[in-house]
């Protein structure tokens, strides 16, 4: 009882106080949950039909309590997830002060995040916090290296190539074929970190990314009343199923580990040991301050296989549609693609960083439509950010990157127009309002992959194939764990000759 009252009188109030005396204020929470309902409300209206037309200003339906509360409180405002404050911050230098190294040890994820993604993705890189995110990030990280990437290569060449022939069978004897090229990518993407995350156990890597995806679905419907007190104990149709996908992931996950752990107990190498599994493993034999359970690295693995292609995938299905909507665009990233590759078939790391325009294409695809469109991270001990912002413990900050994306002021009077033309000389590490990644050293593990494996995948496409938007495409991002496309993205492809 005083846990629940310090979680919900308590905690809240002191919050609430502090935040108001630098000047700070926001809606009025309700008891329990907070503004969530005023949330719902807002995006319920505003998601509740499809966008009369394709356009690019897509903050007013994904954010509207943002836009609401910015307007009315400034751009710095407290609201409350059921008992979770949250201050929402798009100062670009305190962005950069929160999430720097000095404070990396400090922040992390909140209960509520913890609780919500517990089934989906246990206690791995993504959700650890303090010195166990630290010692974890130590282990995992070596996979992202740059030369280890470009072994990663290989990988995504195959599957691109197989999932472009399954294509030109739907197209057949060469003229236009439709497909929803999300399902594609969604599947692309699963394949590719199969491959790279299980190597040699590609058949299971398969199987456990489609028992993912249900946890993943399974897990949305039931933490939507995390915010009541003891919700997670109701028995409900959710947590028994999410129970018996549970137990058969686990089981697979075990078996191949373990076999992993015995070949390499008795010295037996193989190539396939430099997929993340194998180098996971390693890592962890080799040192026994690096010692992980088995638990562990099963939610390591399930983080990766998420983290992996989920994202990815909306990144490369956001890409096609921007292009498939642009045929300017699309002739000039065909015509580079052409120039670079003169008709050789062999994929290399050379070849990608000659790519520019599909590079500006690519930043821009993740300007407007960043696949995690919103930060949050709670403070567990007071900071100070810049010179005088107090954050006290157990408040969370909220980056809307969503919102900084689209920001007239930053982007000026077209940001919400597709021009990869303002990306030309620059680099987004330059840009401190870019942040599809992240930022800080707990930034994105994989972005230097995925922006290997979006670039990959669109050259291939975009040499074989032209494509134009089809008259079923309805315009309807919604934010459901990343940005999506509700009905998908119905294009209409033309093989090249
Ligand atoms: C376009 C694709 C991707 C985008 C936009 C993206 C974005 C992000 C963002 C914003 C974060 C920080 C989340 C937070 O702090 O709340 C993150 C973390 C992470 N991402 Fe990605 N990601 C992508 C692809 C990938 C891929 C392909 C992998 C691995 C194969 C990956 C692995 C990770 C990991 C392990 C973390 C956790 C890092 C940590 O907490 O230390 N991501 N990603």
């Amino acid at each position: 009882a005083w846990l629940v009252f310090s979680a919900y009188c308590l905690n809240p109030i002191g919050i609430q106080k502090m935040m108001a005396k630098q000047g700070v204020s926001g809606p009025r929470p309700s008891f329990l949950t907070g503004n969530l309902q005023h949330i719902a409300t807002l995006l319920a209206k505003t998601t509740s039909s499809d966008m009369v037309e394709i356009t690019h200003d897509i903050v007013p339906r994904l954010l509207p309590h943002y836009l609401s509360w910015s307007e009315k409180y400034g751009e710095r405002f407290l609201f409350w997830y059921g008992n979770e404050g949250r201050l929402c911050l798009t100062d670009a230098n305190l962005i950069k002060d929160f999430l720097s190294s000095k404070h990396a040890h400090v922040t992390g994820r909140s209960w509520l995040q913890l609780q919500g993604s517990k089934h989906l993705i246990g206690r791995g890189l993504i959700m650890a916090n303090g010195d166990d995110w630290f010692q974890q990030r130590r282990i995992i990280a070596p996979m992202f290296m740059g030369f280890k990437i470009k072994a990663f290569m290989g990988y995504v060449v195959e599957s691109t190539k197989s999932m472009l022939r399954s294509i030109h069978d739907v197209a057949g004897d060469g003229t236009e074929c439709e497909v929803e090229i999300g399902a594609y990518m969604t599947k692309l993407t699963g394949d590719v970190i199969s491959r790279a995350g299980f190597g040699s156990s590609y058949e299971k890597g398969t199987r456990i990314f489609q028992l993912l995806q249900k946890l993943q679905y399974l897990t949305a419907q039931s933490s939507r009343h995390l915010w009541f007190p003891g919700a997670r104990f109701f028995p409900s149709k959710f947590h028994r199923e999410i129970k018996t996908v549970k137990e058969e992931m686990k089981s697979i996950l075990m078996e191949t580990i373990k076999k992993r752990i015995e070949g390499l107990e008795i010295g037996r190498i193989c190539s396939s040991d430099s997929d993340f599994l194998g180098t996971i493993l390693r890592e962890t034999q080799e040192d026994p301050k690096k010692k992980m359970t088995l638990e562990l690295i099963m939610d390591e693995c399930k983080t990766i296989y998420f983290a992996g292609h989920e994202s990815s995938a909306m990144l490369v299905t956001w890409t096609v549609m921007l292009l498939a909507t642009n045929p300017a665009w699309q002739h000039k990233a065909r015509k580079e693609v052409g120039e670079i590759f003169k008709g050789e078939s062999a994929v290399t790391a050379d070849h990608l960083s000659k790519l520019n325009l599909l590079n500006m294409i690519i930043n821009e695809s993740l300007r407007l439509y960043p696949p995690v469109a919103m930060l949050p991270r709670m403070a567990f001990q007071d900071i100070k950010l810049g010179d005088s912002l107090h954050i006290p413990k157990g408040l969370s900050v909220w980056i809307p990157v969503l919102a900084i994306h689209h920001s007239k002021e930053i982007w000026g009077d077209d940001a919400d127009e597709f021009n990869p033309e303002r990306w030309s000389g620059k680099s987004p590490a330059q840009i401190g309002n870019f942040l599809p990644f992240a930022g800080g050293p707990r930034n994105c593990l994989g972005q230097a992959f995925a922006v290997m494996e979006a670039k990959i995948i669109l050259s291939m496409l975009i040499a074989q194939f032209s494509f134009k938007i089809s008259d079923k495409y309805r315009h309807a991002p919604i934010n459901v764990l990343t940005l999506r496309p509700k009905h998908g993205v119905p294009i209409i492809l033309t093989p090249i000759k």
